[in-house]
């Protein structure tokens, strides 16, 4: 069975002080008791990991973990301003994301990068989180599906059977912040179709990624949204600042 992943993103949000309160909250709210077989994590700010990871590694909860929110492509060398996955590594990440649409959009990273930053996440020893996604005018022009087909099959093509000990996040571009988020039997259709594709390509593969959904995940929406067969957790953005509202989606 695949476990039920909540990773929080804070995307560029936090300050020293903020993040020592979370992560107190949040592990204090966790102590008391947390559904079994899940997995948690929060995806902070590159300055922060050092801070955070050893926060975490105190509050020592065997499934809080920490991740960064993106890695580079390349291994060590001449990249002014880039990280790499092994450095990540070293400050105590167990996830990286790569491919966020904020990335795509803002830095004009394509499939093939993303594919090669995951290699780069899985030599180091952690899980790469996939992201892909279609924009609202390619889910008006009903191309959703051969977009998000688009973006899986650059994954397979290079990432082949290593695909299984990654995470996908299907994150619909115009449920990102806006709170408008998929209702829960869209987005189960699109991990469905993920799903499916994976199979194509191998059965075992399929059947062992796990597939997270992020959009406005809120406290009152993520049960029905974990309750779906092929929604394996969520990619939580806004909701994740609050640790409240974290602990409460991680409990859902
Ligand atoms: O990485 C998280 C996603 O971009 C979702 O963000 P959101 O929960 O603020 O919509």
């Amino acid at each position: 069975m695949r476990p039920l992943t909540v990773i929080g993103n804070w995307k560029m949000n936090g300050s020293l002080a903020s993040n020592a309160d979370w992560v107190k909250t949040v592990c204090r709210g966790m102590e008391q008791g947390m559904p079994a077989g899940r997995q948690y994590a929060v995806c902070v700010p590159t300055p922060y990991l050092a801070q955070c990871g050893e926060l975490i590694t105190e509050c020592s909860l065997a499934f809080l973990s920490m991740g960064a929110q993106d890695a580079s492509a390349h291994t060590s060398g001449a990249y002014t301003g880039e990280v790499a996955a092994s450095m990540l590594k070293e400050l105590g990440c167990a996830y990286v994301i790569v491919g966020h649409s904020e990335r795509r959009q803002h830095h004009q990273e394509v499939d093939e990068q993303v594919a090669e930053k995951a290699l780069q996440v899985l030599d180091s020893g952690m899980t790469p989180v996939i992201c892909v996604g279609e924009s609202a005018d390619e889910r008006n022009s009903g191309r959703e599906i051969e977009v998000v087909r688009g973006q899986i099959s650059k994954q397979v093509a290079i990432l082949q059977d290593r695909l299984a000990d990654c995470l996908i996040a299907y994150e619909p571009i115009w449920a990102i912040g806006t709170g408008k988020v998929a209702s829960a039997q869209m987005a189960q259709d699109m991990h469905r179709a993920i799903r499916l594709q994976l199979a194509e390509f191998d059965e075992d593969v399929a059947s062992h990624v796990g597939i997270l959904y992020g959009g406005s995940v809120k406290p009152d929406n993520a049960v029905e949204l974990f309750a779906m067969p092929d929604i394996d957790g969520g990619l939580i953005g806004g909701a994740s600042l609050s640790p409240q509202d974290f602990l409460a989606i991680c409990q859902a």
